[in-house]
């Protein structure tokens, strides 16, 4: 989720909770991405898990920390940011886009991983391919997904979940059109893995 306006957080994780979507990924794009993830940790109920994004230095990871954040995802990695996360008692999922950059966080222990940007860096095909010499590392590929093509991607074997924000889009966010949200979750939850 990308919140502009602090007053919409609650609701628009509502609608996507009721919708199914339990795991809630806000990106630290915004100006009030950290109050809106303290919010929502205080008004959803105990299952959702309220996580960050677009984590790109220490500090961060620990603002998410402090926010509340039970995940963070990063859009790539830098070895500050990977020293940083290993130190950290909550878990990162690291963004990658190559097989060298997959083999060097496996070995570093980090064995779930974000593919990303996913249809702008090979797809499908690029995900399948990386699991030929490489099926030992999971991804949650984002990036450019939508209801077609999430399928796609969750038929793979080492595909575990994908993220996207098609079932946020800024228009209905803006309207406060939470029943449409609602229902772009409902449909997004109930695809098959
Ligand atoms: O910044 C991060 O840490 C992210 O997780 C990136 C988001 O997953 C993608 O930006 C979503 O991409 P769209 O679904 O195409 O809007």
């Amino acid at each position: 989720m990308v919140i502009d306006d602090l007053e919409n957080a609650v609701p628009l994780a509502r609608a996507l909770y009721n919708g199914g979507l339990k795991v809630l990924e806000i990106t630290l794009r915004t100006p009030v991405a950290l109050d809106a993830i303290k919010a929502m940790v205080k008004e959803l109920p105990e299952d959702a898990v309220i996580g960050s994004g677009t984590v790109v230095t220490p500090e961060d990871l620990q603002a998410s920390v402090d926010a509340g954040a039970k995940f963070m995802v990063s859009p790539g990695t830098t070895p500050a940011l990977i020293e940083a996360a290993k130190k950290c008692p909550v878990p990162l999922l690291p963004g990658i886009a190559t097989p060298s950059e997959a083999m060097n966080l496996y070995t570093q222990g980090f064995k779930h991983l974000k593919f990303f940007p996913a249809e702008a860096a090979g797809g499908v095909p690029m995900v399948k391919s990386i699991g030929g010499p490489l099926p030992q590392i999971t991804f949650c590929p984002t990036g450019g997904i939508n209801l077609e093509k999430a399928p796609t991607y969750l038929a793979l074997p080492n595909v575990a979940c994908v993220g996207g924000t098609w079932m946020a889009p800024k228009n209905l966010i803006a309207e406060k059109k939470w029943d449409e949200i609602e229902t772009l979750a409902r449909q997004a939850a109930s695809l098959e893995r």
